[in-house]
């Protein structure tokens, strides 16, 4: 699977990519209610100008990616100095306050987590094939401390009309799949895309505690 995303970026097949940050981003962050200072994980986080949004509401970003070449056009296509270092075993690209990890999700350990206290998925879970999002919930659930809290833009796409990525992902497994260890609420759905039908529902997530 990996390669096939670096074979996307490669070729520039990354219809995905926003040109603005998402509207449900601006819309719904601030409720959320996340203290100025804390650091959002992006997981699966491409080249996305949420990152810089969030950056930019003082936030500093941890993203992860797999594809150098996204991380490269990131940097290129904003302002900025850019600082490159070697941290557990990932290459870091930083930018501001956005640093961006490239390597693969499911390796970054919990030891380069402790600052995380909130996240922002967008087009993560959905990029996923179905056997590999149960394991996607868990390991945002073993980066995540207690109370942390994020967005999640999932995506229902019309049956019939291909399979994935971007998956249709419904609500109902949201909630199976997160409810474990996240208070899981329903925000918002978006309306179909017109051509694809496409249409993003907006979650908010805060990871339990122990006895939550
Ligand atoms: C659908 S795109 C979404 C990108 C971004 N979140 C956005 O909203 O534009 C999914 C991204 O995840 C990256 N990716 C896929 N599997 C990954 C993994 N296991 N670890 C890190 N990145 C991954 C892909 O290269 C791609 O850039």
């Amino acid at each position: 699977m990996g390669n096939e995303w670096i074979e996307r970026w490669r070729d520039g097949r990354i219809g995905f990519h926003r040109d603005l940050a998402h509207p449900a981003l601006l819309k719904h962050w601030p409720s959320l209610g996340v203290r100025p200072g804390t650091k959002v994980l992006v997981p699966l986080c491409g080249k996305s100008l949420d990152m810089r949004w969030l950056g930019q509401h003082d936030h500093p970003v941890l993203g992860i990616e797999l594809a150098p070449l996204a991380i490269e056009q990131f940097v290129e296509e904003g302002p900025g100095m850019v600082s490159r270092y070697r941290q557990g075993g990932f290459d870091v690209t930083r930018q501001a306050n956005v640093e961006l990890w490239c390597g693969d999700f499911f390796h970054f350990h919990i030891d380069q987590a402790a600052e995380i206290g909130a996240f922002y998925d967008r087009a993560a879970l959905i990029a996923l094939p179905p056997a590999t999002r149960q394991r996607y919930a868990f390991h945002l659930a073993q980066l995540t401390p207690p109370g942390a809290c994020g967005l999640l833009i999932s995506l229902t796409r019309p049956e019939g009309l291909g399979v994935g990525p971007p998956y249709h992902v419904s609500a109902e497994e949201v909630r199976e799949r997160f409810e474990p260890n996240f208070r899981v609420t329903f925000v918002e759905q978006g309306e179909p895309e017109e051509g694809s039908g496409f249409r993003e529902t907006i979650w908010s997530l805060v990871r339990r505690g122990p006895r939550q």
